[in-house]
């Protein structure tokens, strides 16, 4: 039997074997009498961009904080490079919504910032700091405020600061939500170079299916009622031919169809 290359992208997700960054194991998380994750699983590859998808309380950033270890989960347990996690630590980077960013300081100050609360003396950081403002497309504007910046500028600042400070598990909650859609675009490019580049491990918060099949090695699809992991999808999208031309191949409208399909008694 020939598959389809969507079939092929479903069912290559559970050959898979691979070096795990961060390893979910039997996560369950109530708010009172909601059930936010129930029993979840999930692993994530080194080096890879994996996504988590899915429908409006189904439990994302919920386990994106778990992971951070802001949250304690109420069963089950995070392994991150081998590791039990027990709080937040230096291994790992959360970029937010909001992009929590500090008002006061310069964007100079605030990619630098994580260092500083290292401990790590101020040539260095900034040495540092300038490397990342530069990756992320922001150089010249190292002496600006928050407030002078555009959406899509403040929040490179906050995924400079994420990888300045040399985390190796980036965790970025919904990055794209607060800018329109030409920028989305071009971040999302400058993400699929970092990815390419910086040999981290991304996950990252998404309600576009769109966007997950674009940008993503792995898409963990997560359905509601009770949170849980309906599907691992690994897209496998040559980006070798071009933004325009993904976005209008059979394969990848394939993929998107078919998750749509899944999503969609939840969405309506
Ligand atoms: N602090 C809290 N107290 C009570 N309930 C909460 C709290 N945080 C989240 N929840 C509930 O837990 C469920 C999962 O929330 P979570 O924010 O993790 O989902 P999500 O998939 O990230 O949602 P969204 O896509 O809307 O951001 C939802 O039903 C939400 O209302």
């Amino acid at each position: 039997m020939v598959m389809s290359q969507t079939e092929s992208a479903f069912a290559d997700a559970q050959s898979l074997e691979q070096d795990i960054a961060v390893s979910v194991q039997g996560v369950s998380k109530n708010y009172g009498a909601v059930e936010a994750l129930k029993n979840m699983s999930l692993d994530f590859p080194r080096g890879q961009l994996t996504s988590l998808l899915g429908p409006s309380g189904c439990g994302k950033t919920t386990l994106l904080k778990i992971i951070a270890g802001l949250l304690k989960s109420d069963t089950g347990k995070i392994i991150v490079n081998g590791k039990p996690v027990t709080g937040p630590g230096p291994n790992r980077a959360f970029v937010f919504q909001d992009f929590a960013l500090l008002p006061w300081a310069s964007v100079m100050r605030n990619v630098a910032f994580g260092l500083e609360l290292r401990g790590v003396a101020k040539s260095e950081r900034e040495d540092k700091a300038a490397k990342y403002i530069n990756d992320v497309g922001l150089a010249g504007f190292e002496g600006a405020y928050p407030h002078e910046l555009s959406g899509g500028m403040r929040q490179r600042v906050g995924l400079a600061r994420a990888l300045s400070v040399d985390a190796n598990v980036l965790l970025l909650d919904e990055p794209f939500s607060a800018v329109d859609e030409q920028t989305r675009r071009k971040f999302q490019e400058d993400l699929l170079a970092l990815v390419a580049n910086e040999n981290k491990t991304f996950i990252f918060v998404t309600h576009s299916i769109e966007e997950a099949v674009y940008c993503s090695d792995q898409i963990a699809l997560l359905l509601p009622r009770p949170s849980r992991v309906h599907e691992i999808i690994r897209p496998n999208i040559n980006r070798a031919i071009g933004v325009e031309s993904i976005r209008r191949a059979p394969e990848y409208l394939d993929i998107v169809d078919q998750i749509w399909a899944s999503l969609r008694a939840y969405v309506e």
